[in-house]
Parts: structure tokens; sequence; C-alpha cells
């Protein structure tokens, strides 16, 4: 077909999808309707991975799914923000890995609300400013965000969706490799970097500073006196710095899992992830008592953290991610059979165990 021919077929399905589009957009808003009418949760991510699952299996076409999930995320963000305002706080400034988590989940149509620390970004759900916050929880070379483990303990918040980045780390600047005498960053990506900084910056000064894109701000603020940044390709972008090179982290599957906090959980999808924290009386045997009640019920645990208390010296409290949601009837035993062994119990949400 000629190439003017093609382009008028395309003309012709893009009518098609527009008047598509407005016709899902119609029934969208109906859902929105129905929803606060009925005080339900405007996100609704067990519907979401159902929808993706779905199309998945649907699709014969020459599109591969990563466009499918990409098209849709966008349909999707729209649709949010059609049924409301959808705002979501994460934790700022423009431009930070949670940024652009708080992106890859809920797309470019809805508000975004930065947030200058952690305790901020509960508190703008909690007091209804945001819908929703996004929070880094725990990255695979460095571990667990403490920061936002702590911030559990006294929310009545719950979570209801996480979300995998890919975290590819760089060496900014707006001067020459050589002329770089100090390298600021956030205190994760230091860690998540530290065999390349020793290897090529052993001499450097490390500052810590709240953010990536606080890092890259004071890169270009500071070049004269020979400063770099270690982050992402947004902050670079943001404040004009050239990325002198990529992916410096030490491991190349360098991954953050960041949560979705809102007021409820999410209902059961069938692969779920139920996330608690529990504290056991000070008695010999009682941490592995409680313990017992996950392997006595064949529930998996994907992951467990030790933080202490902060109301009692030498006392902590444990964070456990248990494979299943709280009310299948195995994991809701476990939680019955462990409370009989815990001073504390409190569960904070069961989601979707995406991959992505
Ligand atoms: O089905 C819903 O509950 C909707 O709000 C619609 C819709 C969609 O666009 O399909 C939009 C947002 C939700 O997170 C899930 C699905």
């Amino acid at each position: 077909m000629p190439l003017d021919n093609i382009r008028k077929r395309i003309d012709e399905i893009d009518q098609q999808l527009l008047d598509l589009l407005n016709a899902r957009a119609d029934m969208v808003h109906e859902v929105g309707e129905i929803k606060k009418k009925e005080g339900l949760q405007i996100y609704a991510p067990e519907r979401e991975t159902a929808l993706l699952q779905r199309l998945a299996a649907m699709n014969h076409g020459r599109l591969p799914e990563k466009s499918i999930r990409a098209i849709y995320r966008e349909i999707m963000s729209a649709a949010l923000a059609l049924e409301d305002n959808l705002t979501v706080a994460y934790l700022g400034p423009e431009g930070t890995w949670t940024h652009q988590a708080a992106i890859k989940k809920f797309g470019h149509s809805i508000q975004y609300t930065a947030q200058p620390n952690f305790a901020d970004v509960f508190n703008q759900v909690a007091r209804r400013k945001a819908h929703y916050g996004v929070v880094p929880i725990e990255n695979s070379t460095e571990g667990a965000v403490s920061h936002t483990l702590d911030l559990f303990v006294d929310s009545p918040l719950q979570i209801c969706a996480q979300v995998l980045l890919r975290i590819e780390n760089g060496l900014m600047a707006s001067i020459p490799r050589e002329e770089i005498k100090t390298l600021y960053s956030h205190p994760q990506v230091f860690g998540q970097c530290r065999n390349w900084i020793l290897r090529h910056f052993p001499e450097a000064d490390l500052v810590e500073v709240s953010s990536t894109t606080k890092a890259a701000q004071l890169a270009a603020d500071k070049a004269a006196d020979g400063a770099a940044a270690l982050g992402g390709n947004l902050a670079a972008e943001l404040h004009g710095l050239t990325m002198l090179e990529e992916s410096i982290q030490d491991r190349a599957t360098n991954t953050t899992r960041f949560l979705v906090i809102g007021e409820k959980t999410c209902p059961a999808t069938g692969n779920d992830r139920t996330s608690i924290l529990f504290s056991v009386h000070d008695r010999p045997g009682s941490l592995v008592k409680a313990l017992q009640a996950f392997d006595k019920l064949n529930v998996n645990m994907s992951k467990i953290e030790s933080r202490p208390s902060k109301q009692r010296d030498w006392e902590y409290i444990f964070y456990v991610d248990l494979a299943g949601h709280c009310t299948d009837q195995d994991v809701a035993e476990a939680l019955d059979e462990l409370e009989k062994h815990c001073s504390l119990v409190k569960m904070f949400g069961s989601y979707p165990d995406t991959e992505e």
C-alpha cells in the first residue's frame, strides 16, 4: 500500500480508537459515581491486576505485553483522574526514584504532591490531603528503609499496592571527571554504589543529602568546588547535568520495592502478600514460638526485619511479609496463632504481589 494510503488508514483507526477511549471514559465516569456513593476506594489495584492479566492472555497481535501494559497504565491513569481529582503524595522533590515509582504505578494524568520527608507523606494521606502515598520500603542491595518501617507502628494507614523499580544510578556533573572532589547523594545510593566509589573515587568526600534530586542540584550549584552527584537520569535532566557514567550500582539487578499507602487495604487477587508487625513477650523462646505459627500453617514468610521498639531499650518490633492474603484461611489462622505469643500484632495490608 502507498504511504499516503497507509496514513489515511491510520487516521481512520485513530478516530475509532478515540471514540472507543471516550466510550470507556463514559463507563469509568459511572464507576466513579458508584464508588463515591458507596464510599469505595477510587484506586482498585486488584481490578488493574486482573485487567492487565486478561489483556496479556488475550493479546495475539504484534504489540508486546510491555507496550500493552504501558498503554493501559496511561488509560487507567486518565480514568483515575476522571473519577476524582486523584492526588498521590510521594517522597520528593520532583525527579526522585520515589517520584518515578509513583508515575510507574499511577501514570501521568493524576496529580502528584512532593513531600519533604516520609512522615509528611503519611500525614498527607492520613489527613486526606492526598488519596494515596508512595514510599520506598526496601532495596535489593541495601536492605530495609527503616524510616518507613518505623512509621507504620503508629499509623492507621494500610498498604494497598507495591511497585518494583530497577534502580540505575549514574555519575552526573557539569564538570569533567578529573575535577570531581566531592560526591553528593542519598545514603541508600552511596550504599548501592559502594564498590564503584572505592574503585573510582577513593579520595572523594562523600556528602549525604536527603534525595538524589537535591544531590543533583548541589552538583550544579557547587560545580566550581568540584561537586558531582550520584543518582538517576531524571535528576540529571532536571538540573542540566551530564551523565558521565551510567549504571554504576554494584549489582546490575539493583531494585527498590515501594509501597502505595492509603486508607484501605486491597481485596484478594490470588497472588498476594501480607505485611504485619509484631512484638513478643520478653520470655525465653517467645520469638521461636511466634514464628512457628507460620510453619504450623505452612505460610511462607518472605521477609523478616527487626527494629528497636523505641518504647523500651532492647525491646524489638519484628516486621514480617507473608505469602497470601489476610482473608486466606491459612494466613488468617496463622495470625490467630501468632497473637497467642505476642504482646502486639498489627496487620498493615494485603496487596497484589506484583513483579513490577
Ligand atoms: O474498575 C474500576 O474500579 C475503575 O475505577 C476503572 C479502572 C480502569 O480504568 O479500568 C480505573 C482505575 C482503577 O484503579 C481500576 C480500573
